[in-house]
């Protein structure tokens, strides 16, 4: 793992009626990381997630994106880099192909033209051909419409990719289907490439991360190795 800090919180604070609901939490994501965040239920790991994927206010503390303060003009560029994947795919509308298209749009993606011929390979893995691309999302199951929801994401190549509970709501296949893609995104580029991913599966922290943190109360508890 090379050394390169992609993304640092310093003490990022929210507090919403009276409540702090994360306070002064700090992290260093580095290239190469694989870093499961686990919690009990209402710790704050999803207000944590959007907050680095500046979905969420924060009331104090800062968030850098290698050595640069993320500030509002830097901050559509860092949405390119940092991308947060939910777990339900929601909003969406019209074919799988159309839906892959959309992003592509953004004056921010410019230069990026759709590659069908790399979709259909990531497919592939997922035991889907290019018929997939025709679908209507309306028809697509909880585990197709995640993938779709990954595809989405991956294809814009992001150094980091924040997986709030992606396989939740997905049965055992379709959550292995959800982890080789992210695995193989994350395989294609190690050493620039890292993601967070909020689990309550032990045994899926083991299998895709290579350390943990734990949340509570809106503070992050510790660090250790999912086997420790
Ligand atoms: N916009 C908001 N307004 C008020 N309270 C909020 C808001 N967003 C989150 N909270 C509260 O903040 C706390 C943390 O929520 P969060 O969704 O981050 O928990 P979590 O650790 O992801 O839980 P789970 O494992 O159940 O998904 C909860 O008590 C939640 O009710």
């Amino acid at each position: 793992m090379s050394h390169d800090v992609l993304l640092r919180a310093v003490d990022l604070t929210r507090r919403i009626a009276g409540r702090t609901l994360l306070d002064h939490v700090g992290l260093e994501l580095i290239a190469g990381m694989r870093l499961g965040l686990v919690g009990p239920t209402g710790s704050g790991k999803s207000l944590l997630l959007r907050s680095l994927a500046l979905l969420e206010p924060i009331d104090s503390g800062q968030l850098f994106w290698r050595t640069e303060s993320v500030s509002s003009d830097r901050a559509t560029r860092y949405r390119s880099q940092v991308i947060y994947v939910h777990q339900r795919a929601a909003g969406f509308e019209g074919t799988v192909e159309s839906i892959l298209r959309q992003p592509l749009q953004l004056k921010i993606h410019r230069g990026r033209s759709f590659d069908r011929d790399w979709i259909i390979d990531q497919l592939a893995t997922v035991s889907r051909d290019a018929t997939f691309l025709d679908q209507p999302h309306e028809q697509l199951s909880g585990g197709e419409s995640q993938i779709v929801a990954l595809l989405r994401a991956i294809q814009l190549s992001p150094c980091i990719l924040l997986l709030d509970e992606p396989t939740s709501a997905l049965d055992r296949q379709s959550a292995r289907h959800v982890e080789s893609i992210v695995m193989r995104w994350y395989e294609e580029k190690p050493d620039g490439r890292a993601f967070i991913w909020v689990s309550h599966d032990p045994s899926q922290a083991d299998r895709v991360c290579d350390s943990l943190i734990t949340m509570d109360a809106g503070q992050i508890q510790r660090l250790q190795h999912p086997t420790s």
